[in-house]
């Protein structure tokens, strides 16, 4: 006899399955708080580093504190020769791969790696969040032929993934722009890779278990993948004028417009106003504003309609085109997100933490019941 049919909450849509402080969300009107702060607040205001204390300590830090902050990041970025050998060993995977691999090896040469009191867990929240960008970058070096740069402490969070991709002092624009694209990315409920991260948590597995398999499920283009989707578009378009006829032909197949649509926002994510502004202001500097305008062509236009049914744009519309004009490859667009979102993986794991319950929903059984076993040799 087959159950009876349960409420089937399919993808978790709506659930709410915990308390958090770490960030709210108001989907209907587009509003986003990082442990009660205003995204655009802190977008126009604050810092990477700032951001990295209030996600994990919850308040915004004084200047003694993000000091003491900053130069742990600073004294933290070098990574182990073994785990340069371990991405050299690797370098022909998908960087994303790379990062997880490299982020769970970390464990080996963390003393702390076992040790789940809170304590412990902001100070390798800190330690994966200082050297995340030199995996990235060092990865990115070695399958170039190229040698990894050392992380340099005369500069930011920023302004060192930048300094290691390409070997040169970044400008304080490109590193501010940079600096913004972490804040925005850093926390976001329990979306699909914070979620996975929990899910480790909950069995009081280790914090590098919990982050490095939530690197494997930002890597999907429904979450992080989408903002290289979105360029790969926007290459294809090649021109505005392309813009209509190329995504409606998409839509017509049904198929998605990559960078719009949201599990929760049903109005404009707050995010992409900031990357929008700044996408117009490099493509215009930079001689080349060819991408906004297609972006700009496809939002406004051919997407619009869309607005009725809650399918906005989000966070990763606008990030890959800035991404490409700064020279930055496609396949590095989800490690950069990654780069941002550690610390808000880290923040909703000790959340986990410290009031855990095993995370372990049910699936209601549709298939054959009861059947009876028929021996190998006579099937
Ligand atoms: C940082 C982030 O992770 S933000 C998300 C990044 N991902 C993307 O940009 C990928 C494109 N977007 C999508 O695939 C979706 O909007 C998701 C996965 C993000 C959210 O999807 P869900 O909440 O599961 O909504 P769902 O997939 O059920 O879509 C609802 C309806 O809107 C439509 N829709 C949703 N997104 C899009 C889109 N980008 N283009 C066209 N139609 C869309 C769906 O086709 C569906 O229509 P239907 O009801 O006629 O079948
Ligand atoms: O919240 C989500 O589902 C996806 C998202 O925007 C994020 O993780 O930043």
């Amino acid at each position: 006899m087959m159950a009876d049919q349960p409420e089937l909450h399919r993808g978790l849509m709506n659930v709410y399955m915990d308390n958090t402080e770490s960030s709210f969300i108001d989907g209907d009107i587009g509003k986003l708080l990082y442990r009660g702060y205003d995204i655009h607040d802190l977008a126009e205001k604050s810092t990477f580093e700032e951001i990295v204390y209030l996600v994990l300590y919850g308040e915004l830090p004084n200047h003694a504190q993000l000091e003491e902050l900053d130069g742990y990041l600073r004294a933290n970025r070098r990574i182990p020769d073994e785990i340069i050998t371990v991405i050299d060993a690797v370098q022909s995977a998908h960087p994303m791969d790379v990062l997880q691999t490299a982020m769970i090896g970390l464990a080996a040469f963390d003393e702390e790696s076992e040790d789940n009191s809170k304590e412990a867990n902001i100070r390798k929240a800190l330690r994966l969040t200082a050297k995340a960008p030199t995996i990235v970058t060092a990865h990115h070096r070695v399958r170039s032929g190229l040698e990894p740069v050392a992380p340099n402490p005369d500069l930011n969070h920023a302004g060192n993934f930048l300094f290691m991709l390409f070997n040169e002092i970044p400008d304080d624009e490109t590193v501010s722009l940079m600096d913004v694209d972490f804040i925005l990315h850093a926390e976001h409920g329990v979306n699909a890779s914070s979620f996975a991260a929990r899910v480790s948590a909950s069995t009081n597995s280790t914090l590098h278990a919990a982050v490095s398999g939530a690197v494997g499920a930002l890597k999907g283009p429904a979450h992080g993948g989408a903002a290289e989707e979105v360029m790969k578009m926007s290459i294809e378009i090649g021109n505005p004028e392309n813009a209509e006829e190329y995504a409606r032909k998409k839509l017509d197949n049904r198929e998605r417009i990559m960078g719009f649509g949201h599990r929760v926002y049903r109005a404009e994510d707050p995010r992409a106003r900031h990357l929008r502004e700044r996408s117009q202001a490099l493509g215009e500097k930079r001689g080349d504003p060819r991408w906004f305008q297609i972006l700009t062509h496809l939002s406004e236009d051919v997407m619009a309609p869309y607005r009725d049914r809650g399918i906005y744009v989000n966070v990763d519309f606008y990030a890959g085109s800035i991404y490409h004009l700064l020279g930055i490859p496609s396949d590095l667009f989800i490690p950069i997100f990654a780069l941002g979102r550690v610390p808000g993986w880290s923040a909703q794991c000790i959340e986990q933490y410290e009031n855990n319950i095993l995370l372990r929903p049910r699936l209601h059984y549709v298939g054959p019941m009861d059947r009876e076993y028929v021996p190998i040799d006579e099937r």
